[in-house]
């Protein structure tokens, strides 16, 4: 269920968010994203790129962690752990995709903004929970807050987040990784500018301290 997620995101440090319209465009924009020292990357499931980018990155870049994103129910799940996914995140939670994630040997991120949503997956055995919309839903106070009564959670805040504030989340001593979409920019990934994502790579990687 989250058996060795905690592993993968914790060196992980900026797990970049992707969103791939051009299967062509997958194994350039990973290779470009792992040489600038990301190598988790979250491939989500909002195009019909995304699980044949999936099944790319997994067989030909063995140095990356590839997941999918944008989990939204079993089917989903199930396609992402066919594709050859290693980790699953979800925007929330829903029982149905809890009791579909029980049966998985690949583990979940589920996805919570507020404390009864982090106490319900806690109930559901679920330490490791991504916090979104992070700047939305209340961002570094409101994970600040949060760290008082539910110390045992560690986050990966995403939504909203970018260099300018990124290094501030990872300070919280509840933050494992942030994930975000702007290393790796749609206009970036058009023109193919893979020299440009893998400096902005470099310096999201720096940012782990
Ligand atoms: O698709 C999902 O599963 C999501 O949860 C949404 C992503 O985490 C955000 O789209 C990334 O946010 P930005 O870095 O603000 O672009």
């Amino acid at each position: 269920m989250q058996k060795n997620i905690s592993e993968i995101l914790e060196q992980a440090g900026v797990v970049p968010v992707l969103v791939i319209d051009n299967v062509e465009d997958a194994l350039p924009l990973a290779e470009a994203l792992v040489e600038g020292g990301l190598n988790v990357l979250e491939i989500t499931l909002r195009t019909e790129a995304a699980l044949p980018a999936v099944e790319r990155i997994a067989k030909h870049l063995p140095d990356a962690h590839v997941g999918t994103g944008t989990v939204l129910s079993g089917d989903d799940l199930q396609r992402s752990v066919d594709a050859g996914a290693s980790f699953l995140v979800s925007p929330g939670a829903t029982e149905k995709l809890l009791d579909a994630a029980e049966g998985s040997t690949v583990p979940l991120l589920p996805g919570a903004a507020n404390p009864s949503e982090v106490m319900r997956l806690l109930e559901r055995g679920y330490r490791y929970q991504k916090f979104f919309p992070a700047q939305a839903a209340g961002g570094v106070p409101m994970l600040k807050s949060i760290a008082g009564p539910l110390a045992q959670v560690q986050f990966c805040p995403t939504g909203g987040i970018g260099p300018g504030n990124a290094a501030e989340y990872l300070a919280l001593p509840n933050v494992m990784c942030v994930g975000g979409s702007w290393m790796a920019a749609s206009s970036l990934v058009v023109e193919k500018n893979w020299g440009e994502i893998t400096r902005l790579a470099k310096e999201a990687a720096a940012l782990k301290g």
